[in-house]
């Protein structure tokens, strides 16, 4: 990208230099005709006009070009950056999730994967490509002046640097300050707004919807507060520079008429230099909105590397070796709490499944039954002792390694908005209409597909709203059935069934994964014949009912 990046830096810089060119010899030209013209027709006709006129037509072109193509390659450019800066930041946050996202709202992570990348790209068109022209260009306009009027060269390069640089300095720390606070509120309405939104049947519900409206438009309030301190400090460092531009060019229009008086210069050259400054301060005027962009980019990045930091946690530690037959999953004396709680869920607690085994995983709500799939997927570190599947230390596998071996039905399972098909052709793209059927079977919802004027196409909507809350757990059931894995985890996945269904689905279930390693978390008793031993997860350990866990 760099070649592209500074093609773009050299044409915004060519545009600039054309726009100065453009000025600085139409200034020329219009005085020196008007002197030639006064000065009587002999005068007026030994003045060449020609070679200015294609000077000013040349810049108004390189001008008009330069823009142009500035803009495609400049755009181009930023677009790419985005590109670049959102694959680097999904591959950072994706190994993370959930344990090392677990302190950042949906909305602010929302909010930082597509606003923040947004920001940090457009460095380049904001920042770099700003102060890189004004620094190249400058240098040209003061070469320029030199060999006209070395003291305007050197006024002109005192006005400039007080302007591209002081400004900026002078007004950076309190923009610094105001992008931060902006940055700070515009996450907390992001994040708010997406919980909101996602969960509006609660409030409405609740009856909290109005007060929810009034909290936003407080937010709103203070943010819009923010945005409007910040264009007064950016609309005072532009006043401030346009009032340094006309000092400026009213020095070197002081300078010009001494040098005039003197005879350095012609008349036509008095006027071409001042309207030279104006023209040269043109690169420095978007300096304080490129200095702002520069706090928010800055910012943007931090807040990205923030998200992105590793958090000791959902990421492989060690140089990997897949598991192997047999698929033995041993709990070894493991302790365990939630980072944000530290409340004990497992402590020295120990647990071997087999492969092959059918094992019913009980207890009481909030034991710690689920937390065996975080741990078993290393999206959580255990604080003590030891995971092992397949002969392997699960915590240096990877998510996606363990899922080639473990299916999961979870309890927060999520419908994805598509078709039936959809949903189901995401956990195996590739099963077969045939295979789509088997498990529609086993989990008891083929007369349901049946029943649907659109079949597997139906729509299910956002979330799977159009499904009752058993449909959307058997096709969760039915998505980990598809994936064909050694082992299954199934966590109440008879929940809000009726008895018949329930022991349809079991039943159909045992004769279908026969080979399986199954473990079933459940308060079902009904589940639980269909299971060839039980444990009782309790006191944060694993209790054996009947024989040794
Ligand atoms: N992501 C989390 N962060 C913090 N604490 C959590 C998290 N998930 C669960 N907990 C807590 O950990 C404990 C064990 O939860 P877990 O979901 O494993 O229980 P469970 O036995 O599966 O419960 P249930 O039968 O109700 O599904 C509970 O006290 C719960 O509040």
């Amino acid at each position: 990208m760099r070649w592209r990046l500074a093609g773009g830096v050299v044409l915004a810089c060519l545009a600039a230099l054309s726009s100065f060119g453009l000025l600085v010899l139409s200034g020329w030209l219009l005085a020196g005709a008007a002197v030639a013209g006064l000065a009587g027709q002999s005068a007026a006709r030994a003045f060449n006009i020609i070679l200015p006129a294609t000077g000013v037509r040349f810049f108004a072109m390189t001008r008009i070009l330069g823009r142009y193509l500035e803009r495609v390659v400049a755009h181009d450019g930023v677009l790419r950056l985005t590109g670049y800066w959102r694959t680097w930041v999904y591959a950072r946050l994706a190994p993370l999730a959930p344990a090392g996202l677990i302190d950042l709202q949906g909305g602010d992570l929302l909010g930082r994967f597509v606003s923040d990348t947004d920001k940090a790209a457009a460095y380049y068109t904001d920042v770099a490509l700003p102060f890189a022209r004004a620094l190249v260009c400058s240098v040209v306009f003061v070469g320029v002046y030199a060999c006209f009027l070395p003291s305007a060269a050197l006024v002109l390069a005192v006005g400039l640097v007080l302007s591209g640089v002081l400004v900026p300095l002078l007004f950076g720390g309190a923009i610094n300050r105001c992008v931060c606070k902006n940055a700070q509120k515009q996450s907390h309405i992001r994040s708010d707004l997406a919980e909101t939104l996602q969960n509006i049947g609660e409030y409405l519900i609740l009856d909290a919807a109005q007060g929810r409206a009034e909290q936003w438009q407080a937010q709103q309030q203070a943010v819009d507060h923010g945005r409007w301190k910040l264009d007064a400090l950016e609309g005072s460092a532009r006043g401030l520079i346009t009032i340094m531009a006309f000092g400026t060019a009213l020095v070197v229009l002081m300078l010009a008429a001494q040098a005039y008086k003197a005879g350095y210069l012609s008349s036509a050259e008095i006027p071409m230099l001042v309207l030279g400054v104006l023209a040269a301060f043109d690169v420095i005027i978007p300096l304080p909105l490129a200095r702002q962009a520069a706090a928010e980019a800055r910012l943007s990045v931090t807040r990205l590397e923030q998200a992105c930091a590793p958090h000791g946690v959902g990421q492989s530690v060690k140089p990997r070796s897949l598991p192997h037959a047999p698929y033995d999953l041993v709990v070894r004396n493991v302790s365990f709490a939630y980072p944000l709680t530290m409340t004990p869920v497992l402590e020295n607690a120990s647990l071997t499944i087999r492969q092959g085994e059918h094992v019913g995983l009980i207890g009481p709500s909030g034991a710690g039954k689920s937390s065996l799939i975080n741990l078993l997927f290393g999206f959580y570190a255990p604080l003590g002792g030891s995971i092992t599947f397949g002969g392997v230390d699960v915590h240096t596998l990877g998510a996606e390694d363990m899922a080639d071996f473990v299916s999961v039905a979870a309890q927060d399972f999520h419908i994805f908005a598509g078709t039936l098909r959809d949903n189901l052709l995401l956990a195996a793209p590739s099963a077969t209409d045939a295979k789509l059927a088997e498990v529609l079977e086993i989990t008891q919802l083929t007369h349901f597909v049946a029943s649907l004027p659109e079949g597997l196409q139906t729509w299910v909507g956002n979330d799977g709203l159009r499904l009752s809350g058993g449909q959307a757990r058997r096709l969760a059931v039915a998505q980990a059935l598809l994936r064909q894995t050694p082992w299954l985890i199934l966590d109440e996945p008879t929940e809000g069934l009726d008895a018949p269904t329930e022991q349809a689905l079991m039943a159909a279930l045992m004769r279908h994964a026969n080979n399986t390693t199954i473990v079933c978390m459940t308060h079902r008793a009904a589940v639980l014949p269909f299971m060839h031993r039980i444990v009782r997860v309790e006191d944060a350990c694993f209790h054996p009912e009947g024989g040794a866990a």
